[in-house]
């Protein structure tokens, strides 16, 4: 069965266009469309990584499975249960970790995963989740006002997984944790896919998301522009190059985004950076000068996760060279 599902769903904030003219307060310039018309499908028992830059509605997109945020239009299902409808349900199964989840401050540690373990009507150990996460029983007797960003990240960790949920949700779970800690965080999330948990894990931190996940998924000023495994995502690599061409005079950047293979083309300091399928190299080099310029030097190198990520992602604005 699938963990998650999102049908055509759309989400604008700020727009109260259905409302008497007399009552609105907002202008068009400040309707912001979060996500557009995004598909997918989650197994249960799936490590997804759900990847995008700052601003492409992966925060919106959670709050939505969590009717936290209404879909404008759409539909989201939530470990079989209709999001909206049956929201409670959906919260009694899932564990989640909020984008900078802000402590109770005068709450210890161990009272803070207490009351979860309560909302979760769980008879998990408190101290065994703290211990999980990293943080000692003297940790758990601190008031968590005095934590660390790390430790409360640790600590909002240890309280999503109490009660052993179905769906662990995670918003840039890593913020805000050492290198050690977030080694420590993807074997939890490991060990959570191992007992059958199914994982959404949200990241603008591609390293994270490669170490652990299944599948992911790209999402790009509101639109899933890539939902693949990583393995697929790889192989897709291996035939891709990135070309950094030195060139003299002006190049026609729309002319080179049209030759077949190219996937991005941008302006690197001085450099062309032109990512494009290993066959289209001579049709870029082509295209570049019979647009009038000269490349006068060129290396090439197969593109990293990275740069695929970037390619996705970026914008296509054409930068000024420096
Ligand atoms: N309550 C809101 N009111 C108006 N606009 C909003 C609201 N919440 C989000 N947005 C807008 O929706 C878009 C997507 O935001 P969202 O927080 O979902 O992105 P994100 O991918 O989680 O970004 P980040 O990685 O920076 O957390 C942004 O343009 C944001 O300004």
């Amino acid at each position: 069965m699938a963990a998650i599902e999102l049908d055509g769903v759309t989400k604008r904030f700020g727009d109260d266009s259905g409302v008497l003219d007399s009552l609105r307060s907002s202008t068009e310039a400040d309707v912001v469309t979060a996500v557009r018309d995004l598909s997918f499908t989650v197994e249960e028992g799936e490590v997804f990584g759900f990847l995008g830059p700052n601003g492409a509605g992966k925060s919106t997109t959670i709050n939505m499975l969590l009717d936290f945020v209404r879909p404008t239009s759409g539909t989201v299902r939530v470990l079989g249960h209709d999001a909206q409808k049956e929201s409670v349900a959906v919260r009694r199964r899932t564990g989640v970790l909020p984008e900078g989840y802000d402590v109770y401050d005068r709450l210890t540690g161990r009272e803070h995963v207490e009351f979860a373990i309560e909302s979760k009507e769980s008879d998990d150990d408190p101290d065994e989740l703290l211990s999980r996460v990293g943080l000692s029983q003297e940790d758990a007797d601190r008031r968590a006002g005095g934590y660390s960003k790390g430790m409360s990240q640790r600590l909002a960790l240890a309280m999503a997984l109490a009660g052993s949920p179905d769906l662990l949700i995670l918003d840039e779970p890593s913020s805000g944790l050492d290198p050690a800690g977030a080694r420590e965080m993807r074997d939890i999330v490991r060990a959570e896919a191992d007992r059958g948990a199914t994982v959404f894990f949200s990241s603008h931190v591609l390293g994270q998301v490669e170490a652990v996940c299944d599948r992911v998924g790209i999402l790009r000023e509101g639109e899933l522009i890539a939902e693949d495994s990583l393995d697929s995502l790889r192989d897709k690599l291996e035939s891709e190059s990135v070309l950094r061409l030195e060139v003299d005079g002006d190049a026609d950047l729309d002319a080179v985004r049209a030759v077949s293979g190219v996937s991005s083309v941008d302006y690197d300091g001085d450099k062309l950076v032109v990512a494009c399928e290993s066959d289209a190299k001579t049709s870029v080099i082509e295209a570049v000068e019979s647009s009038g310029a000269t490349v006068a030097d060129f290396e090439t190198d197969s593109a990293s996760l990275e740069d695929i990520f970037l390619a996705y992602t970026e914008d296509d604005r054409e930068e000024v060279p420096a």
